[in-house]
């Protein structure tokens, strides 16, 4: 009887969980593509359901109030984030932002980012170079009039060399750098079993991941290294630069050196800060593009709209600039229906929650991880009519915005964690998306009608295009 009472007392209310195996949890279920897989899984066992990676617990959350409910009302106790072996040694012991632990550390850096690196005022500041990259990429769609072109290689060196300019002032190496990052990123996603069962930890050993990331992640740390170089010596020595061109590494040095800030840079914090605007600002910034512009494609009426907003705000000139893009309603509503129907990372980031808690009547144990599954929620017929039909003008009279308080539309999550780059990944998206869709009508090779285009997605660290868009621009005027 005493037994039974202390099993009664101590027994958990736990969310429903499918069926799982010994020692890989619910794996097997997750497919290629997880955001699916999970709302599958959920449409069987509720929008709150209780996962195991290996002996990892996993809440995942696919509607908008258990959403809210993790990353609102809880918010506090389910920000930090899973220790897990590769990412921690591709960034430098997770010293960056996306992958630290909640604390005091992260709170400096967050605030750092925040306040210092990509503030609206800060964003502003690299107009130039956003127009200078989107001319750029409108020049070879022009020289590629006629013949068939991988847009997507286009849209990637657009967003590698933006996020090079302003993070370190100049281009690099393109492809080498565009290859390291797809290296870097593909990396993060690889499962390791041993982040999910520490005893099998071996197996990450000898199947070679752990040795591919500390390869990896030395040929970043001296791309970093040099990068970071050049910039200390910008400010030493004879020939010292007294107008100091500011790009997000001479901020953080500007801050470590003037000591305007109670926080001390150690060189790898540094690096792992600017390495996260890298991994940040790509991936995510040309998936949005490349997913925008296909719907556009495949819907003329869509493009036809937008054409037209776009050739009377632009009244005859020959570009559009920055100052055009708050006056342009119908192309805001275009980006916001492609993030809703493709949110470049689909699962956001990995929680952790540091305390027991209670969720919707569900006990919690300190120590679970919450995925978010904002593709799911984002096509949630209780959310939005007809959701997998592309319909930009359901944002032109509704108030959702890019904070994060509206839980039904979360591509850049919500709370402590949500991303710091909104503004600078919107500006960019919209200044590009504006000038190309203003300048270029778009077909697809090999005789293939517009309304064909194939959609299938391909799930890594973001959910891309499975195939590049492949396109053949002509001129409108
Ligand atoms: C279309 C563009 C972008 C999308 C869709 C996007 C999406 C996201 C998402 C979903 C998260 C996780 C939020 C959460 O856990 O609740 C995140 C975090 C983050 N993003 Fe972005 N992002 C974009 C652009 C950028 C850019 C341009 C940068 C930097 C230059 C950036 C830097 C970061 C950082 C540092 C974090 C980690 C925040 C933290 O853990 O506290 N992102 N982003």
């Amino acid at each position: 009887i005493k037994w039974n009472s202390f099993i009664s007392k101590n027994k958990k209310n736990l969310p429903p969980s499918p069926q799982k195996f010994p020692i890989i949890g619910n794996m097997h279920q997750l497919g290629s593509n997880p955001s699916r897989s999970f709302q599958a899984l959920s449409r069987k066992y509720g929008p709150i359901m209780l996962i195991y990676l290996g002996r990892k617990p996993t809440l995942v959350a696919s509607s908008a109030e258990v959403a809210r409910e993790i990353m609102k009302t809880h918010d506090s106790s389910f920000c930090s984030r899973p220790n897990l072996r590769v990412p921690n040694i591709l960034m430098y012991g997770s010293k960056d932002i996306v992958f630290s632990p909640y604390g005091e550390y992260w709170r400096q850096l967050k605030s750092i980012v925040v306040v210092h690196l990509l503030s609206n005022s800060r964003v502003k500041s690299f107009q130039k170079v956003r127009e200078k990259e989107t001319q750029l990429i409108i020049r070879k769609l022009e020289e590629s009039c006629g013949c068939s072109l991988d847009l997507r290689a286009l849209l990637i060196s657009f967003s590698n060399n933006l996020i090079c300019r302003v993070a370190a002032g100049r281009v690099y190496d393109g492809l080498k750098l565009t290859n390291l990052l797809k290296k870097h990123v593909h990396l993060l996603t690889v499962f390791t079993i041993g982040s999910y069962v520490p005893w099998l930890s071996w197996v990450d050993q000898v199947s070679g991941i752990e040795r591919r990331a500390r390869e990896i992640a030395k040929e970043v740390d001296e791309f970093l290294d040099g990068v970071v170089k050049e910039h200390v010596d910008k400010y030493t020595g004879a020939n010292a630069e007294s107008d100091k061109a500011q790009d997000l590494i001479d901020i953080l040095l500007g801050l470590q050196r003037d000591n305007t800030i109670d926080f001390t840079f150690h060189k790898d914090t540094l690096k792992a800060v600017v390495w996260d605007m890298f991994v940040g600002g790509t991936d995510t910034t040309f998936t949005a593009l490349e997913w925008v512009i296909s719907e556009l494609i495949k819907q003329p009426r869509v493009m036809k709209k937008l054409q037209e907003e776009l050739t009377e705000v632009a009244q005859g000139r020959s570009k559009i600039l920055e100052e055009d893009l708050e006056k342009m309603k119908y192309l805001k509503a275009v980006i916001k229906e492609a993030l809703r129907l493709h949110p470049p990372v689909p699962l956001l980031i990995p929680r952790e929650s540091t305390q027991d808690i209670k969720l919707m009547g569900y006990d919690i144990p300190v120590g679970t991880q919450a995925i978010i599954n904002a593709w799911a929620i984002g096509r949630d017929p209780v959310l939005w009519e007809d959701p997998e039909v592309f319909w930009p003008e359901r944002f032109l009279n509704n108030f959702i915005n890019y904070k994060g308080i509206h839980f039904e539309w979360l591509p850049f999550g919500s709370g402590r964690r949500q991303c710091p780059g909104i503004q600078f990944g919107v500006v960019a998206i919209e200044l590009a998306l504006a000038n190309i869709i203003y300048k270029f009508n778009f077909t697809l090779p090999n005789g293939v009608k517009n309304e064909d285009l194939d959609m299938s997605e391909e799930s890594g660290l973001t959910l891309c295009r499975k195939s590049s868009l492949m396109v053949i621009a002509s001129s409108r005027t």
